[in-house]
């Protein structure tokens, strides 16, 4: 509410990095300082934190986070429940993703970046005071109503303007890149380009020449100069897509460029200035991201001054007949095909699935159906979903074979690629879309 200024509560029992929190966020609020989870009750009689940074151990000697859990449960169960911001050393970042899922909204390692930190407050405040919905052309693409949707649409509209960068993390196929879009629409950038880079599928002997361009003659191959990404972006924003598929010398050099926003091209003597805004995007599972061993701590810092996380399909259901009928119609005029509703036992089953390739799983569903549906309406079989019962069709034992095949050699490279799409596709040398298609025709 303009006027009153916001309530920030650190809570934390080391002396020092409470007050160094403080002094850092005394411009964003009225910030009080608590050592003691006990202390916390009485401070919560007399006031309503809009934004707790929640430390999870305070016993010398515990580290299992079960007092900072407590807190955050007693937080949860206040009438205006404050956002809660964990803060964690760095080894206890399996602590802070399960805080995460008791819903505390983000969370920092310590000893903290202050831009993040300063960022991660303001984005807690701005989404508490944040109408339901904001920029409806950033986000028109973006579909759902359940409440995350609707979160997710007010974060864009909060984040987009601030040019800061952003992280977006979630599963493959959720509408990652449909949210760094809607992040760019709503940006002052918005009338420049959004030019997207899948880093999973950029050999690492071609990554300085995509990223950061060439002059002629910088290499065999190379006949002429050309930009880089970083310079056909600018002005605009740079998506890098897949970013947690990036070997470690990559990081250093991307985090070089950014440090320094400056890029040299391969063959040039002089450094060019960079001005792009970084959204990148990963379906690396939270723990493996925040490993050193696998994404490098500082560059982290320069790419999740805030961090957007979008939900799996399975984890908000209720935007599931949404989406069915938003593509079924998209997909019955693309191919001039009648329309057709869902038998109620086929809809019953569709919102029942737990869509592992979520939304993009779910439109390719649709097409399938639209394609390949004979009668009146819509039956399970034509969805294509491996719960589903096989479609009846005559199959000679040679493409059995041939099917059976390949999905073992699908499943094989998804395994020695430990789950990562990018690498799993460039294994089995076709498309990332190719292999998605394959995922789904084998239900896997
Ligand atoms: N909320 C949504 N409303 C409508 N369509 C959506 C939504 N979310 C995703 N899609 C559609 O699903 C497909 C996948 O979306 P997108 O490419 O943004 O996902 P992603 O998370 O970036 O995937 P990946 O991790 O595989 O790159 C696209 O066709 C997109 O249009």
């Amino acid at each position: 509410m303009p006027g009153i200024p916001a309530q920030i509560l650190i809570l934390d029992d080391d002396a020092d990095v409470a007050y160094a929190a403080k002094l850092l966020l005394r411009r964003a609020g009225q910030v009080a300082t608590l050592a003691d989870p006990a202390q916390v009750p009485r401070y919560l009689q007399q006031n309503t934190p809009d934004v707790v940074l929640l430390d999870f151990n305070f016993t010398p000697g515990r580290a299992d986070g079960a007092e900072g859990l407590k807190v955050l449960e007693q937080l949860q169960a206040l009438p205006r429940a404050p956002a809660v911001i964990a803060m964690t050393a760095y080894a206890d970042v399996p602590l802070a993703v399960a805080a995460m899922k008791c819903g505390a909204c983000d969370f920092i390692t310590k000893p903290w970046d202050n831009a993040r930190l300063a960022a991660a407050v303001d984005a807690a405040l701005a989404r508490r005071a944040a109408p339901a919905s904001t920029t409806p052309a950033a986000t028109a693409a973006l579909l759902g109503n359940s409440v995350a949707m609707r979160e997710l649409r007010a974060a864009i509209g909060i984040v987009g303007p601030t040019g800061a960068n952003v992280m977006v993390l979630g599963e493959n196929g959720v509408g990652k890149e449909l949210v760094a879009r809607g992040i760019h629409l709503a940006s002052r950038r918005a009338a420049a380009g959004f030019l997207a880079v899948d880093m999973g599928s950029l050999p690492e002997s071609m990554l300085e020449s995509e990223l950061f361009g060439h002059r002629k003659g910088a290499f065999t191959d190379a006949r002429s100069d050309r930009p880089g990404r970083f310079q056909s972006a600018s002005g605009g924003t740079l998506f890098l897509d897949e970013i947690g598929n990036l070997a470690l010398p990559a990081q250093s050099k991307l985090l070089t460029a950014l440090e320094r926003r400056e890029v040299t091209p391969l063959g040039a003597d002089r450094p060019q200035t960079i001005d792009v805004r970084i959204i990148s995007a990963t379906n690396l599972d939270e723990a493996r991201l925040y490993d050193a061993q696998v994404f490098r701590p500082d560059l982290l810092f320069r790419l999740n001054t805030i961090v957007i996380r979008v939900p799996p399909l399975r984890e908000r259901p209720g935007d599931i007949p949404g989406l069915l009928e938003h593509y079924l119609n998209l997909y019955q005029s693309q191919y001039g095909r009648p329309e057709r509703a869902i038998s109620p036992a086929a809809f019953d089953a569709l919102c029942a699935h737990a869509w592992p390739g979520n939304v993009r799983a779910l439109r390719h569903a649709c097409e399938r159906a639209v394609i390949l549906a004979e009668s009146d309406l819509y039956g399970i079989a034509d969805f294509g979903l491996h719960t589903a019962e096989p479609v009846a069709a005559p199959v000679t034992a040679t493409a059995l074979k041939l099917d059976a095949l390949e999905r073992d050699a699908v499943a094989a490279s998804l395994e020695q690629a430990q789950g990562n799409i990018s690498h799993a596709a460039r294994l089995l040398g076709i498309s990332r879309a190719a292999l998605y298609r394959k995922l789904e025709k084998h239900g896997l």
